[in-house]
């Protein structure tokens, strides 16, 4: 007897639950129905496909991370990865597609172990010009957050420089993480449910969802197609900054392999640019609400460094850890990773999964949830202080299995820095003497909805 599939809303026979789908933060409702059918997971369908969301971190190990061989697929997305031009983009391809090992070797090699220190230097750079430009237009902290994590990652990927604050590759960043956030959205284009609508012309009324999808292929190609030229364009004059490109287009490169090389470059920059900045500004105003906290990591940097930090010496520096981690755990960057795929018939806990289904990890609900962390809607960094028993984040903000984020050596240190160097410089102080109450958009980066802050300075500007 086959068994049943993981309890859930129903909704009607032909759309499923497309109407009750929740239009802002999911990952609640997510939970929310996770408490009322029992369970670690839970299922609906929309249309034709089958989602399953895991709400435990039980789920989300013995699934994504032991049986990563059967759920490290992507599900396919007709406007996303055809209409969109992005089903070869390394966050999309599939598992079972020969170039997702390549991708991954390729991205571990540039992030991992002695060459991610490569790019210290660059983290050093910016995060001065940061300081520089927090110490002089403090009103426009978004901005400059934007600029420098768009500005770090064009220089590693592509030794591209940001010199300008309105540089079109800072916005770029933005809008594609927008753009994928809109083009992935379940229920939304029905082309993902039947695929038979890809062959509508654009011209015909009803498809307007050819149109949208040929603007956005074209803003989406310009964070792989354009800095990649540029890079060729540079190393065919001679005179080219090393990157994380031009370490890879050595002579002789066949059409296949430059392709590649694009492909990952371009995630560099589509996974590390709005990351971290949605990371950096929740750390931002969870310092100006929580004071106690930011003077113990002031008085920590202050005495353990003895000067400006530099990437060599947050690993010094376990308060400050904690409270990025804190920071991390409170406000998710990504609250359910990205969707993963069932790519075979599986059993878990007495329910059905079948091949093909949606699996989405709930890592928000697992991050709140009070039998991990006490009191999860608390900002306390000393949850990760020594002798705590509270698990590390880090087991669940980076994704899972063999979809893991191979960006996590270099965006730690990174962020730290950013960190360790604005607590150095600057105390942040809420703009406002009420108490802002802390939102966060939806999408799949979500981001807190910054209120406004002032950088009162701790030291001579001329130091910067
Ligand atoms: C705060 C910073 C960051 C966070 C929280 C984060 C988180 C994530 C998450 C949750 C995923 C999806 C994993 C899954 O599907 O299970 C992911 C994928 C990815 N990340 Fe990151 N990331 C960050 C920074 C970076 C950086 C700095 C880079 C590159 C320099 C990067 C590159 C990528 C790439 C290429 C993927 C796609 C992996 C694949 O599909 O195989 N990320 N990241």
């Amino acid at each position: 007897m086959s068994l049943p599939l993981p309890p859930g809303p129903r909704g009607s026979l032909f759309t499923g639950i497309k109407a009750k789908l929740p239009k802002s933060e999911p990952w609640k409702t997510y939970a929310a129905w996770g408490s009322h059918y029992g369970g670690p997971m839970i299922s609906f369908r929309v249309c034709n496909r089958l989602t399953i969301v895991l709400n435990t971190h039980t789920a989300v190990h013995d699934l994504l991370e032991r049986r990563a061989g059967i759920y490290s697929g992507r599900p396919a997305s007709w406007m996303f990865g055809v209409i969109c031009g992005r089903a070869k983009a390394v966050f999309n391809i599939s598992a079972t597609d020969a170039r997702h090992r390549i991708y991954r070797r390729l991205l571990q090699r540039g992030l991992g172990g002695q060459a991610v220190k490569d790019y210290w230097p660059v983290l050093e750079e910016e995060v001065d010009i940061l300081i520089r430009g927090l110490t002089d237009t403090p009103d426009e902290f978004e901005q400059q957050i934007r600029r420098n994590a768009t500005a770090v990652i064009m220089k590693v990927a592509f030794g591209y420089s940001i010199t300008v604050a309105h540089d079109r590759f800072i916005s770029v960043a933005e809008q594609s993480s927008n753009i994928s956030g809109w083009a992935m959205a379940p229920g939304r284009w029905l082309v993902d449910y039947y695929p038979i609508f890809r062959f509508v012309p654009s011209w015909f009324p009803l498809a307007h969802f050819k149109r949208q999808g040929a603007e956005w292929r074209t803003i989406l190609n310009s964070i792989s197609e354009v800095p990649h030229a540029w890079v060729k364009s540079q190393m065919a004059s001679g005179l080219y900054t090393s990157s994380f490109t031009s370490r890879l287009m050595e002579p002789g490169i066949t059409e296949e392999e430059e392709d590649i090389v694009k492909w990952c470059a371009g995630a560099l920059y589509a996974g590390a640019a709005d990351t971290t900045v949605s990371a950096t500004l929740s750390f931002l105003m969870l310092m100006a609400l929580h004071p106690v906290v930011q003077e113990r990591a002031q008085a920590e940097i202050d005495s353990v460094l003895g000067g400006a930090p530099r990437v060599a010496d947050v690993s010094r520096l376990p308060y400050l850890l904690a409270v990025m981690k804190e920071v991390m755990r409170y406000a998710p960057v990504a609250n359910m990773a990205l969707p993963h795929q069932a790519t075979h018939d599986d059993t878990y806990a007495g329910y059905r999964i079948p091949k093909g289904c949606t699996v989405v990890p709930n890592v928000w609900a697992i991050l709140h949830d009070p039998e991990l962390y006490p009191q999860p809607f608390l900002f306390d960094p000393d949850r990760f202080a020594k002798g705590s028993t509270q698990p590390d984040p880090g087991a669940y903000i980076w994704g899972f299995g063999r979809r893991i984020c191979p960006g996590i050596q270099f965006a730690e240190p990174a962020l730290l820095l950013s960190m360790a160097s604005i607590l150095y410089h600057f105390t942040i102080i809420p703009a406002s003497r009420d108490t802002a109450a802390v939102e966060f958009t939806t999408g799949i980066t979500s981001h807190i909805k910054p209120f406004g802050i002032h950088f009162a300075p701790r030291r001579d500007s001329r130091e910067v």
